[in-house]
């Protein structure tokens, strides 16, 4: 296995920026190998907001990991001008002895910051993200909304300028998510963050990325990649966010259907 990724650059103009060049993800090897992965380039540019859309199975998942350096790429090279990267996933997976204070405490602990300043950023990052009120819950006292936005907290504690997603409203009902979802947007443009966001959600894809990339069913490569030139912030029950999903879910039907027959 080959892993060609390049150092991170301290070029802070350019901080947030993620370039992929032919990566190539085998998971395993002989006849059982699976290649998640095959050529897949794409170049992100800082404060952008991309989301990733493609048939379960895709390899969508694996572009994250990938990205966020958790798995070695089998291919290519995948280029960040800064790290380290902050993740968020459907699964809150807060701990559930902590309080609410005390999960986003934990990632400024782990990355040395002392006691005083914890607690002070720690409640910046709850106003920030409108729970201001429920620092000394406990996640289980809290609803899957509510927990998310902890999940989000601990996510921008990490102080990193890339936040990749990996279906982090999935779970959620349809209302709970309009409101993240106009939540997410304030807090990307507010820290120029740049965001890799995977989701299911074509809907959901156009209401929030400036650009919406398809990828091929396995193995994943980039298909199409769509501008979304709709002023901000949308309504994901507009009528111009339904034309371009529908447009976008007619290329993924006939992407599904393609491996299908
Ligand atoms: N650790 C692993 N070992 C072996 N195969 C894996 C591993 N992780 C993922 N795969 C395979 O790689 C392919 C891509 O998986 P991945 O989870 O990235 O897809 P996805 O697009 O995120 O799927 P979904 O939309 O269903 O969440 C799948 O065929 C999966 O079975």
């Amino acid at each position: 296995m080959t892993d060609t990724r390049t150092a991170p650059r301290a070029d802070t103009a350019r901080a947030g920026a993620v370039v992929l060049t032919d990566v190539v993800k085998r998971y395993g090897r002989g006849p059982g190998a699976v290649t998640a992965l095959d050529g897949v380039s794409l170049s992100v540019e800082p404060g952008s907001f991309t989301c990733l859309l493609g048939a379960s199975g895709c390899g969508k998942s694996t572009l994250l990991s990938l990205v966020a350096g958790l798995d070695d790429i089998s291919g290519g090279a995948i280029e960040h001008v800064d790290q380290p990267v902050a993740m968020m996933f459907q699964e809150s997976a807060l701990f559930p002895w902590l309080t609410v204070l005390g999960n986003v405490e934990i990632a400024l602990r782990v990355r040395g910051v002392g006691r005083a300043e914890r607690r002070r950023r720690a409640l910046e990052l709850l106003e920030t993200v409108r729970l201001s009120g429920f620092a000394h819950k406990r996640p289980h006292e809290l609803s899957g909304g509510m927990r998310q936005r902890v999940a989000l907290a601990r996510a921008l504690a990490q102080d990193a300028s890339v936040l990749l997603m990996d279906e982090p409203f999935g779970a959620l009902d349809a209302m709970t998510r309009d409101l993240l979802h106009d939540e997410l947007e304030r807090i990307w443009r507010e820290q120029r963050l740049t965001v890799l966001f995977v989701t299911h959600n074509v809907r959901e894809a156009v209401r929030l990325g400036d650009r919406v990339v398809l990828l091929s069913s396995r193995p994943g490569r980039v298909l199409n990649v769509y501008d979304v030139d709709l002023d901000r912030p949308r309504r994901i029950d507009s009528a111009p966010v339904a034309t371009l999903a529908a447009d976008i879910t007619d290329a993924l039907r006939a992407e599904v259907g393609r491996h299908a027959g």
